[in-house]
């Protein structure tokens, strides 16, 4: 079998040479051509498993010929050698199609790594998906919405530029960020999520990076950070808004650099790591008002998918419903009564899928024989959309879902009016049902928390001790919606 065909596009001999011979001792053949018109020739020639271009060559741009590869060679990936500390030129060559960059002065050991992984693609060994899997999709529905994502997804797995995916909570950011990881050619190698948000500034630098033993009071023993633990692999900086500006920076470096640093350690080591970061806020909002700086921001946002709120795609609603009773009926039995689907069209579903999922599961809970009724639902009420006019229910319930009857003890679960308290036991007093009882007293603090804020989440969770996360589940959880305007 003969060897992977690259493709190195360099008027500069030196570099030509170098990159030639380096790639030669990797076991590749090598073609090179010096400018633009010659490297057109000889990819209507040959084949390649990798097209490797400088950006700026005498009769035009590196990137016009990305342009090109990206339209007419569709599973040739093409990387770009840019200047040092040009970020914009990676940028906009990943934006254009790029697989990937290397930076000059190139450092041997990135390029390797860079071709490795670019040999990945384009011919994936078995079991790998290498940007077409054949495994069905973990994102379902068949909406246009879903299937254009699916789509853009499968582009986007063959590359390695950053995404930035956004979404309301509940949609399916982080499904969506293993569905790329899955039909990557890292498939084989780590898919680590990071919820940003929930760890304490002070652990920041020693979770991302690793440390080495005896950095500081406490590290016993030498440890990976996130990057290490995701190398090869791919990273997720889940709710990214959340880093502190000094965490920004570190990570700008690191990412940019493609090397980091563990506590106390005297060296950097290389790290091969996709980076995807998921975020439920306007970032570029948080750029203006100084809470995430400019140049991350530049950074990770090279591509953007948007994931659509679930409202926006009802379409979607019986195959989601379908696969989620799939999965919690199990051996079981579970279907959904007549009027259930209109009922849930007609709800704004501000938790998304994640919702969707609670709703059903409670339902099912209330079901008799794993058939879920309109009066099972238990939606909040203020939240339905105008249900509509006609249902087609078959017995008396009524047109907008009734209250839950067990775990929301108040009648009015969605407002932000202070709750009733849990009631107040004896010493030797217990409660009837302690979730129950507790998720009262949940709610009830945490609407407490909620009124003195006026409903200012970040610093409800602050007052709270806990993370902005985790109180949009809590709050989630426990039905708890800050009031209409
Ligand atoms: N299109 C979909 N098909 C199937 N399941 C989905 C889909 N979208 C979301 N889900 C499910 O909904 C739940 C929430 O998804 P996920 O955690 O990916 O959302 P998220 O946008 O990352 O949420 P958050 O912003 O709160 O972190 C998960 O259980 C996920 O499996």
């Amino acid at each position: 079998m003969s060897s992977p065909r690259i493709l190195v596009v360099d008027d500069e001999a030196d570099l030509r040479e170098l990159l030639e011979i380096t790639l030669l001792k990797m076991g590749l053949d090598v073609d090179t051509s010096a400018t633009l018109r010659e490297a057109r020739a000889n990819l209507e020639r040959n084949d390649y498993a990798l097209v490797l271009t400088d950006m700026r060559l005498p009769d035009g741009l590196g990137l016009e010929l990305v342009r090109e590869v990206a339209a007419s060679h569709k599973s040739t990936p093409i990387a770009v050698i840019t200047a040092f500390g040009s970020a914009e030129n990676a940028v906009v060559a990943l934006k254009a199609g790029a697989f990937d960059y290397v930076t000059k002065p190139v450092v041997l050991e990135d390029l390797r790594m860079m071709v490795q992984s670019a040999l990945r693609v384009s011919s994936p060994q078995p079991g790998q998906a290498g940007g077409g899997s054949s495994e069905p999709s973990r994102l379902i529905g068949d909406s246009p919405a879903m299937q254009g994502l699916r789509a853009q997804i499968g582009r986007l797995a063959r590359s390695m530029a950053p995404i930035a995916i956004t979404g309301e909570s509940g949609s399916g950011k982080e499904l969506a960020a293993r569905e790329i990881h899955a039909q990557s050619s890292r498939i084989a190698k780590p898919f680590v999520a990071v919820n940003c948000g929930a760890i304490p500034e002070t652990l920041m630098e020693a979770e991302f990076f690793g440390y080495r033993k005896g950095a500081f009071t406490g590290a016993a023993e030498e440890r990976d950070g996130f990057f290490q633990a995701a190398n090869g692999g791919t990273l997720l900086l889940d709710e990214v808004a959340d880093l502190p500006l000094p965490m920004q920076v570190k990570l700008l470096r690191a990412i940019q650099e493609r090397r980091v640093r563990k506590i106390g350690a005297t060296a950097e080591e290389p790290v091969d790591v996709r980076i995807i970061s998921a975020t439920h806020q306007d970032l570029a909002r948080c750029v203006e008002q100084g809470k995430f700086r400019q140049d991350l921001f530049y950074r990770l946002n090279v591509i953007e998918l948007a994931l659509p709120p679930l409202r926006e795609r009802l379409d979607d609603l019986p195959v989601l419903c379908e696969a989620i009773l799939a999965k919690l009926a199990g051996q079981g039995k579970a279907s959904l009564g007549p009027g259930v689907l209109d009922a849930l069209r007609a709800y704004s579903f501000p938790g998304n899928v994640r919702e969707l999922e609670n709703v059903l599961e409670r339902a099912l809970a209330f079901a008799n024989d794993g058939v879920i009724e309109v009066q099972d639902l238990s939606l909040k009420a203020a939240r339905v959309a105008e249900a509509p006019a006609v249902q087609e229910v078959a017995a008396p319930p009524p047109v907008a879902p009734e209250p839950q009857p067990v775990s929301a003890p108040e009648a009015v679960p969605s407002s932000a009016a202070p709750s009733n308290a849990a009631p107040a036991l004896g010493p030797d007093e217990l409660p009837s049902n302690l979730p129950e009882y507790l998720n009262q007293v949940e709610r009830d603090i945490v609407l407490r928390a909620l009124n003195q804020t006026q409903f200012n989440r970040t610093q409800a969770a602050s007052l709270l001790g806990i993370s902005l996360r985790q109180l949009r589940y809590t709050m989630q959880k426990l039905d708890i919606h800050a009031p209409e305007p």
